[in-house]
This record gives C-alpha cells, structure tokens and sequence, in this order.
C-alpha cells in the first residue's frame, strides 16, 4: 500500500498545520528567477535558464545569489562579489514580490483546513523583509496565527527549531504538528523535528521529484491534506 493510501486508512491525529510559502503556497519562482537574472545583467554577467535558477530556491535567498554567481549548489563565491551583488538582487526583488500568485486550490485548501478546526502557521526560509509584505499583499496573512521567517529564529529549515517552536506555540505534542511542503529542506526538518510531512509536487525541490524524498506523502494540492488528517 502507498503511504497516501495509509494515511487514508489511518488519518494521522493533528492539532495544527504549518505550511512551507515558496513553492507551496506561492508561485515565487518567476520573480525570483527574473531578479536573479537583473542582478546577473547588471553586473555583467550571462543570464541563466529560469529552470537552472529554480533549483537554486529553497535555503533563502543568500544562498540563492550565491548559486546564480557561481553556478554550483554549494560553492562560495568570492566575498566582494557577494556582497555587491545582494543589494542589486534585493531591489529587483522588491519591485516585483507582489507579482508572485498562489498555486491553485491554495485559497480553498486552506479556507478548508480552517472550516473543519485547524490551527495554521507558516514557516519559510523567506527573511521577514519578503515575507510580511508578501503574504499581506496576497490576502493570505489572515490564515496564520503565526508566521515563522527564514530570520525569525537563530536558525532556519532544514533545522528542526522553527518546527518546535511552532508546535510550542500552538500547545500541541510535536507529533500533532503536521508540516505542508515542497522541498528537501521541508523533509529534513520535520525528520529532525519528528513531526509529519506532506508535500505537493509542484513547488521547488531542486529539480529533483518529491517522491525521492523520505516524506508521509504527496498530495497533488493543498485540497488533500484534509482526506488525510483527523483532528487531533
Ligand atoms: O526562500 C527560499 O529559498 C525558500 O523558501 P521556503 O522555505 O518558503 O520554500
Ligand atoms: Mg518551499
């Protein structure tokens, strides 16, 4: 049996849930890509596909710039350039943040999770500077009761502490806390957390298929986090 028809049979007990932004609420990656590219351009430098700069989303966006000046997922680029090349990313993306729209059935799937008792947080890698006005702009802060940036805590996903913190804030055992995401880092820190995981398939995980990643399951959309959770 899949682990999605498990859950099925055997609905997993939840208090509340907190849901990853770029990838899974938002469709991000255009204005990301598009900025990474107008910083590349300004400083000179050859543009990449929108597809090679997608799969550099998903550590925030230092980690971002990085990748799209050295071309590596993991290498250091020289410090002067990066410093240099930060503030020229930052002001293309603030001018086209509030471009960025939801996947679909995000409004529904969490109008939804809200109607039948759910408790919702979200927590991304995004920095506060992006992600306040981001899912103010949306219409989407008002789901939240708590929002938890890539800089809100000491540390970031894929560290379990904004998972903990969370499922401190809510009252609820760290099992009872279910995390909705798209990516490795998504997985990893509800591993380490030890709570749930379930990701849709259509967000940013470095190019790589979701299924590859050691998750509770997939769903094709936030519609189907409900069929399988039960209140806890
Ligand atoms: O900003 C990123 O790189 C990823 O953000 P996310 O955690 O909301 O997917
Ligand atoms: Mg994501």
């Amino acid at each position: 049996m899949s682990l999605k028809a498990n859950l099925q049979a055997n609905p997993i007990s939840i208090a509340a849930i907190v849901i990853d932004l770029d990838g899974t609420l938002l469709h991000t990656a255009p204005e990301l890509a598009e900025s990474a590219n107008r910083m590349l351009r300004d400083m000179g430098r050859a543009p990449a596909s929108q597809e090679l700069l997608m799969s550099y989303i998903g550590n925030g966006i230092h980690w971002l710039v990085k990748r799209a000046l050295t071309g590596d997922m993991h290498a250091e680029p020289d410090a002067a350039l990066f410093d240099q090349a930060l503030p020229i990313f930052e002001k293309h993306y603030t001018e086209l943040l509030l471009e960025s729209r939801p996947f679909p059935n995000v409004v529904a799937g969490l109008d939804a999770m809200k109607a039948a008792g759910f408790r919702l947080g979200c927590i991304t890698n995004k920095v506060e500077r992006y992600t306040t006005p981001l899912l103010k702009g949306i219409d989407l802060a008002h789901y939240f009761e708590i929002v938890l940036a890539g800089d809100t805590l000491p540390e970031k996903k894929p560290h379990p502490m904004p998972l903990l913190h969370a499922a401190k804030f809510f009252g609820c055992p760290i099992e009872q806390l279910l995390l909705v995401g798209d990516s490795l880092s998504d997985a990893q820190a509800a591993r380490a957390a030890t709570c749930p995981i379930i990701c849709v398939p259509y967000g940013y995980n470095h190019g790589e298929p979701v299924e590859t990643l050691d998750i509770d399951a997939v769903i094709p959309d936030l519609m189907g986090v409900l069929p399988l959770i039960k209140r806890a």
